[in-house]
Formats: structure tokens, C-alpha cells, sequence
């Protein structure tokens, strides 16, 4: 049995719990962490200094209020003595309320103590904005870095996927996962991500000045946060599957906009885009749908905890009264509690009113690791073989493939290309021609036998390594926005202007870009700056020329031009072709003639394979093929 058999029968060791999403997004944030340090300890010296303000707001109360009584007192009498005859009058819970702060009968408001206290206050609260203010921006820097690394990440992932993740996934899908995830994740942690970390504290430290000041009335607030957390907990639970649901919608509508945008004309060609435009209206309602069902559970957050803390807020202020009345706390120090009680509960209500965005924004993180954890093209050997120079001997051997796991679709399949031959691959369609192309150039890797290149498995090479060997012309003409001269050095990054004019000349392109007025330098946008589909063709030529690959895989286009760029078209691949190895989709008899080899594919196997004249003296499938189907031109 091999060594891999056996690990497969081999009792499988418990998986590693995979870290939940929010686990992982703060594992965004942890290489920054020498940000993070400064970025808390600003937050708590902010939380700290707003602390200390109601305290002293509170001790300026009892400052007004002790001077206040201490004027209308007749001077000289002792506090003791004044105390004493408003209980002789009955008047004995002023006397309580009187008794906790430090009255001199005579005295009015000491004007400068009050002065000091408030300027104090003052500097407290701009100190502990400024604070605040840097604790922002150490946010942003951390936030921008940290979805700067992610972007990265992502699109790194991209490359490695396999093709099959692309067959199975809209495009518009994935792209909404790229961009509009990943900015609503960056969204929710520039908003929320200092918050969290104030509200921590600021819960913490006011609690701890709560207990100074009263553990009664601490209780009081303690038994109401509980159950206003609960609250939030329970609501947000049940809208989490309508928050994924609204991110699932977001996406599909994406996919369905790419689509119809990406096939614009041959919608309004069809005359679909009535259909086009009643399937976007349900995809909008449905998100619109979702959006609404999602927003109405998560909206009930913050009021159904606001309400809570509300009631809250009337018990201390009660409660607060019976004891100045009784004499056992100071108004002052009533007024600091209720207002200290109110910023224990703001943290809860922050938290609480943001919690749609954190849900929002941790459903689409969960989107994009979904994306990072797909599997993966199976990865380059440790060592690769590296060819120093490729003959472009190419030999399929015993190559079986599928694209779904119950739908095989070549078995045991093998061809040769000598070196510098021409091999024209025909038949109907979906016969699996392209798939040979995707085969050679490791889009795909078959699932038994292997494909050589000069006798080295390509499996045994680096997937760079190997396109790099093999120039792609497919029907799709994939001109991108830049000039014509960029999209030609596609092919070769880093030629110059010369080897691009040399290439552009060799596939006919030369001629119709010089008559254009800003020549290579023609910028191609959306519409491709107006060039034929026939010069689009040579230009993607020219691309393929300037590479000079050993290989060429050839979908030749089936799209009519006229007849002089028909006949450009054919000279420039008959260059092109020329002492490469080239593998040709063909759909013109001229090529189908010429070739050396000509493999006849039918249902993903090779039924014939050899030259125009043999297969036609054979009177078999080619030749019933080429009188049905391949004698167009
Ligand atoms: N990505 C894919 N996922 C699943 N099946 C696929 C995929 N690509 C191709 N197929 C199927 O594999 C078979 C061979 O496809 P292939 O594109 O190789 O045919 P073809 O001979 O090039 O056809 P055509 O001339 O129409 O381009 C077809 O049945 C096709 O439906």
C-alpha cells in the first residue's frame, strides 16, 4: 500500500477548531499591535480625564450649594449650631441635606475655588479630546494598513485559485467579495474599532468610580446592563442569518450587473433588455427585501437597550434624592452618579447601536475568508524543472480529465507534437478541443496520465514557468485600457519600442495604427478605440508574436471580417506559426490542409488523428466532418 494510501485509512487526527470570524479579524489587526499599544493607552488617558470631569462638576454643585445656604445663615453662628435649630424647627431633612456639605454661615460662593474647579474641567476635557483625537488617527493608520494587507491577500488568492473556482462562481460574485466585502469590512472596523476598545475601558473605569461613590446605587445600575446586554445579544442573534442573506444579495446582483454589462450589446441586440432589466428589479427588491428584514431586527437594538438604561436612569435619580434627603450623600455627589451612570450606560448603547455595522461588516469578513480558505491549485514541486531552452516537443500521455466529478469526459487520451509542427485539432463542438489547450497550459490538470514538454512532466514545472512557454491566442480578443502599444507589450513586459513595432509589423498591425493620429500611443477604453473585430484580432497576434513562445495554442476566430483582414489575419498566423509548435482549433480549411498533424476530437477522444489527405482517402469522420462542417470558408 503507498505511504499516501495508508495516511488516507489512517484514523484522522482531530481538525483544529478554525478560528471564528471575529477571532480573525482581530488577527487583521494584531501585526499592527505597536500601533494598537499607544492607540489604547490614548484612549484610556481620554476615558480617565472625562472621568475625572463629573467628580469635579459634582464637587462645584456642593461648592454653589454650601455657599448658597452659608449666605442666607447669620454670620458668626457654628455649622453645629445651625443644624441644630433647623431640626428644633422640624425642618430636619434640610438639616440632612445641609449636613453633607462644608457650610460657613456668612460665607457666600467661594468665586475662585469654583474658577479653579471649572477651568480644571475645562483643560480635563480639551486634554482628553486631544487624546481622543490621536486615538483616531492611530485607528485609521491601523485600519488602512490592515485592509491594505487583506487587498493584497485577496488578490493574491485569486491568482492561486483554480479555474474551476471561477466555472463555479459568477464573476460579478467574486468581484463583490473583492471590493464591496472588503470595503465594508474596512467600513466597519474604521468606525467601530476605537469604540470598542473606549467603550472596554470607559465601562471599567466608571465603574470603578460608581463604587467610590456609591455601592447602592451601583448595584442599581449593575442589575439593569446585564439584562440590556442580553437584550442586544438576543436581537442581534436573530438578525444574523438576515444580515449574510443581504450580503448574499448584495453579491448576486453584482453578478447579475456584471453580466448584463459585460454582454451589453448582444443584450440589446437580443432585444433583452426588458428581460435584463425585470431580472435587475428582482435581484434589486430582493436585496432591498433583505436589506429591510435585516435593518428591522437590527434596528431594535439600540432603542430596546436605550429603554432599559432609561429605566435605570430614573431608579438612581430616586433613589439618588432618598439618600441626599437622609443626608447620606451630597447633591453634588447625586448629580456625579446619575451622571457617571449615564456614561456606563453610553458604551452599552454605543456598542449596541453599531452592532448592525459590526454584523454587517463581520458578514462580509466571513465572505472574504471564505474566499482565502478555498482550496487552492495543488502547488509547484519544492524543486521545479526548469528547461534552459524548449524544442516544444509536446506528448499527451494516457491523459484522462473531467470537469465535474461525475461527467468524465477524456479517457486515456495520448497525442504527440513534434517540435516546430503544425496540429490542427477539429471537430464538433464541444468535442474538447479548448479543454486540450487548458490542459496544456495547467488551467486544469488532467486527473490520470501526464503531459510532457520535451519529455519533463509540466507537472514538474512552475505554472509561470510553463505559460511562459506557450503563447495563447483565444477567440476572445482581451484587449485592456491602455495603449496599443502596452496592450501589445502585454506579451513580453519590458520590451521596447522597437521589438513592439518590429512584432506589430510581422502580424500586419503596423499599417492600420500608423494611420491612427496618436499611432501606438492610442489609448483603447471601453470601446476599444473604434477597431475592427479583426484588427482587434491582429493586434492580440502581435501580443502573442512579441512573446515568442516555443508554443502556440491557437483558437482560431470564427467571427466574420471582411475579406482583406481575413487574408491579413491568415498571413499573420502563418508568421506566427512559423518554427513553433502550434496547436490550432481549427475552423479554416487553409489551416485544416497545411497542417502536419490534424487530430479529429468527438466526445473528449481522439477518433482520427492524421494528415488532410490520409483522413480524406479514410472517408471516415473527418471526412464527413469536413464536408458538413469545416468547408465554410
Ligand atoms: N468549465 C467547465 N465546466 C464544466 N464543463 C465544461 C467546462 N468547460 C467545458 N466543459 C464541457 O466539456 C466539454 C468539452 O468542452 P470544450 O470547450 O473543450 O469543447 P470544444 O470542442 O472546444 O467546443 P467548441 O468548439 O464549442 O468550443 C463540453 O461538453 C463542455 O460543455
Amino acid at each position: 500500500m503507498s505511504a499516501p494510501a495508508r495516511a488516507a485509512l489512517a484514523p484522522a487526527a482531530p481538525a483544529p477548531k478554525p478560528p471564528s470570524t471575529t477571532g480573525r479579524v482581530l488577527g487583521l489587526l494584531l501585526p499592527h499591535r505597536a500601533r494598537l499599544v499607544p492607540m489604547a493607552l490614548l484612549g484610556a488617558a481620554s476615558i480617565a480625564l472625562n472621568l475625572l470631569g463629573p467628580l469635579l462638576l459634582g464637587r462645584a454643585t456642593d461648592l454653589i450649594f454650601a455657599g448658597l445656604v452659608g449666605r442666607s445663615l447669620p454670620a458668626g453662628a457654628t455649622p453645629h449650631e445651625v443644624l441644630e435649630h433647623l431640626r428644633a424647627e422640624g425642618k430636619g431633612t434640610l438639616a440632612n441635606v445641609i449636613s453633607t456639605v462644608d457650610v460657613v454661615p456668612g460665607r457666600g460662593v467661594d468665586m475662585r475655588e469654583l474658577a479653579v474647579l471649572l477651568a480644571v474641567v475645562v483643560v480635563l476635557y480639551l486634554v482628553g479630546s486631544l487624546c481622543m483625537l490621536g486615538q483616531g488617527r492611530l485607528a485609521a493608520v491601523v485600519v488602512q494598513r490592515a485592509v491594505h494587507r487583506l487587498r493584497a491577500d485577496v488578490e493574491a488568492k485569486l491568482a492561486r485559485l483554480p479555474m474551476s473556482y471561477f466555472d463555479a462562481n459568477p464573476r460579478g460574485e467574486v468581484l463583490s467579495r473583492v471590493t464591496n466585502d472588503v470595503d465594508n469590512l474596512q467600513r466597519t472596523l474604521q468606525q467601530t474599532i476605537g469604540q470598542v476598545v473606549n467603550s472596554v475601558l470607559s465601562a471599567v473605569g466608571v465603574l470603578a468610580v460608581m463604587l467610590m461613590i456609591s455601592v447602592e446605587l451601583s448595584v442599581i445600575v449593575l442589575v439593569s446592563v446585564p439584562v440590556a446586554v442580553a437584550l442586544a445579544a438576543l436581537i442581534g442573534k436573530r438578525a444574523w442569518p438576515r444580515v449574510q442573506q443581504q450580503w448574499k444579495s448584495t453579491g448576486e446582483l453584482s453578478a447579475h450587473v456584471e453580466e448584463i454589462y459585460s454582454g451589453h450589446s448582444l443584450v440589446t441586440a437580443f432585444g433583452r433588455r426588458e428581460l435584463a432589466e425585470e431580472r435587475f428589479d428582482e435581484h434589486n427588491e430582493a436585496m432591498c427585501h433583505s436589506g429591510h428584514r435585516a435593518q428591522a431586527v437590527s434596528g431594535l437594538v439600540a432603542p430596546a437597550t436605550r429603554f432599559v438604561l432609561d429605566l435605570n436612569y430614573v431608579l438612581v435619580a430616586v433613589v439618588g434624592a432618598l439618600r441626599v434627603a437622609s443626608g447620606t450623600m451630597t447633591i453634588g455627589g447625586v448629580q456625579a452618579f446619575i451622571q457617571y451612570s449615564g456614561m456606563f450606560g453610553r458604551p452599552i448603547v454605543d456598542v449596541a447601536s453599531f452592532s448592525a455595522q459590526l454584523q454587517s461588516g463581520i458578514a462580509s469578513a466571513h465572505r472574504v475568508f471564505e474566499l482565502l480558505d478555498e482550496p487552492e491549485e495543488p502547488p509547484a514541486p519544492a524543486v521545479p524543472e526548469r528547461l534552459s531552452a524548449v524544442r516544444g516537443h509536446v506528448e499527451f500521455s494516457n491523459v484522462s480529465f473531467r470537469y465535474l466529478p461525475d461527467e468524465p469526459l477524456m479517457e486515456g487520451l495520448s497525442l504527440t507534437a513534434e517540435p516546430g509542427r503544425l496540429v490542427a485539432i477539429v471537430g464538433p463542438t464541444g468535442a474538447g478541443k479548448t479543454t486540450l489547450g487548458n490542459l496544456l497550459l495547467r488551467f486544469y490538470d488532467p486527473d490520470g496520465g501526464r503531459i510532457l514538454l520535451d519529455g519533463v512532466d509540466t507537472t514538474a514545472m512552475t505554472r509561470e514557468d510553463l505559460r511562459s512557454r506557450i503563447g495563447l491566442v483565444s477567440q476572445d480578443t482581451w484587449l485592456f485600457h491602455g495603449t496599443i502599444a502596452e496592450n501589445i507589450a502585454y506579451g513580453r513586459p519590458g520590451a521596447t519600442r522597437e521589438e513592439i513595432v518590429a512584432a506589430a509589423r510581422a502580424m500586419c498591425v503596423d499599417r492600420f495604427v500608423r494611420a491612427l493620429p496618436d499611432g501606438y500611443d492610442t489609448v483603447l477604453d471601453d470601446d476599444h478605440g473604434g477597431l475592427s473585430a479583426g484588427e482587434k484580432q491582429l493586434i492580440t497576434l502581435a501580443r502573442a508574436f512579441l512573446a515568442q513562445p516555443a508554443i502556440l495554442v491557437l483558437d482560431e476566430a470564427t467571427s466574420s471580417v471582411d475579406t482583406r483582414t481575413e487574408a491579413l489575419i491568415q498571413q499573420a498566423m502563418v508568421s506566427l506559426r512559423a518554427g513553433r509548435t502550434s496547436f490550432v482549433i481549427a475552423h479554416r480549411l487553409s489551416t485544416v490542409r497545411n497542417a502536419d498533424l490534424i487530430v479529429v476530437m468527438d466526445g473528449g477522444d481522439v477518433v482520427e488523428r492524421g494528415t488532410h489527405t490520409e483522413l480524406l482517402a479514410r472517408g471516415g469522420f473527418y471526412a464527413r466532418l469536413l464536408h458538413h462542417r469545416l468547408d465554410t470558408p
